[in-house]
């Protein structure tokens, strides 16, 4: 029986590259893990080992980084799109039909250290600490009529000591589960959203891409924060559509929300009353909440994961 070479595609991935831009004493950083996937012309590196069509993978990893001094990186979307349409449109003889770059950005905050005056911090301009908090992410695909965006974030963990509840569901013979009237609602969020920017013409122009996310985080946030919630199902749509009702730019947003289980400890053996005080915070396992939000008339694009 004969076998096909189905999908594949191949590159560099994770180059983790920290391009520093100077503006006199005050540096800017950017941080990011960079993967490159090439699509196309590849069936004779498989089937025959000719590797006439290969453009290795270790160019594409030296691109990264030339690309990151010659254009600096302004954002990682900015950056993914430079990428992704040098190597559709510069590979020789065509061979590569599309490429798609994932990026994972790192931020760092400036350290504000003691000034001269007594009292008073002030930012330093090369000191950085690495910001804890969630990542941020790119996936830009280009085929050589378009781009594909989906940006997003991952591990924001985020908590709600009120205004949550959960009652009411099904129950069957296993369902042990009390019913919750005042309960602590804590995830840790992925995000994606997709862009209906396409980059094909004149009117495709890019949003600001730094703007959008800091935005799209704030919005996602405030909702969370914002929702009274009788399920984690019903904080996720309530994210997703506040993101659409404030960002024109997204078209789609995709939400993995783990839900993070706090148990109430049973203090009544040491005489003690919990009264939603004490919590066991749970690692695993967790409710898993995933869904899409998106725009009506728009066909979804973000693969489910
Ligand atoms: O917000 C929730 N949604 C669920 O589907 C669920 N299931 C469960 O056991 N606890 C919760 N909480």
């Amino acid at each position: 029986m004969a076998h096909v070479l189905g999908q594949n595609q191949y590159g560099k991935a994770e180059n983790r590259i920290v391009r520093v831009h100077r503006e006199a004493d005050r540096h800017h950083l950017k941080d990011l893990n960079v993967s490159v996937s090439l699509r196309g012309d590849f069936e004779d590196v498989h089937l025959t080992g000719s590797n006439a069509n290969c453009l290795p993978t270790d160019s594409t990893k030296n691109t990264v980084y030339a690309f990151a001094k010659r254009h600096g990186i302004e954002s990682a979307e900015g950056f993914a799109m430079l990428l992704a349409r040098h190597f559709v449109e510069n590979t020789e003889r065509g061979v590569v039909h599309s490429a798609r770059i994932r990026i994972e950005e790192y931020s760092w905050d400036r350290i504000a250290a003691a000034s001269d005056r007594p009292g008073e911090t002030a930012d330093t301009g090369h000191s950085f600490v690495r910001n804890g908090q969630e990542v941020r992410t790119t996936e830009v695909e280009y085929d050589g009529g378009r781009f594909r965006v989906v940006s997003g974030l991952k591990d924001l963990v985020v908590m709600n000591t009120t205004d949550s509840e959960f009652w009411g569901y099904l129950k069957d013979p296993y369902t042990t589960l009390p019913e919750a009237y005042d309960r602590i609602l804590a995830t840790q969020v992925t995000a994606r959203w997709a862009f209906g920017f396409a980059g094909r013409d004149a009117e495709d122009a890019a949003p600001d891409w730094n703007h959008s996310y800091r935005e799209v985080r704030r919005h996602l946030l405030e909702a969370f924060a914002q929702t009274y919630s009788y399920s984690l199902q019903q904080t996720l749509h309530a994210m997703g559509t506040r993101v659409l009702d404030h960002r024109a730019e997204v078209d789609e947003v995709r939400l993995e929300l783990p839900n993070k289980h706090h148990f109430l400890v049973d203090l009544e053996p040491f005489g003690l009353k919990n009264e939603n005080e004490v919590y066991y915070a749970a690692d695993r396992m967790y409710g898993l909440i995933e869904g899409t939000v998106h725009r009506e008339g728009v066909t979804p694009v973000i693969p489910v994961s």
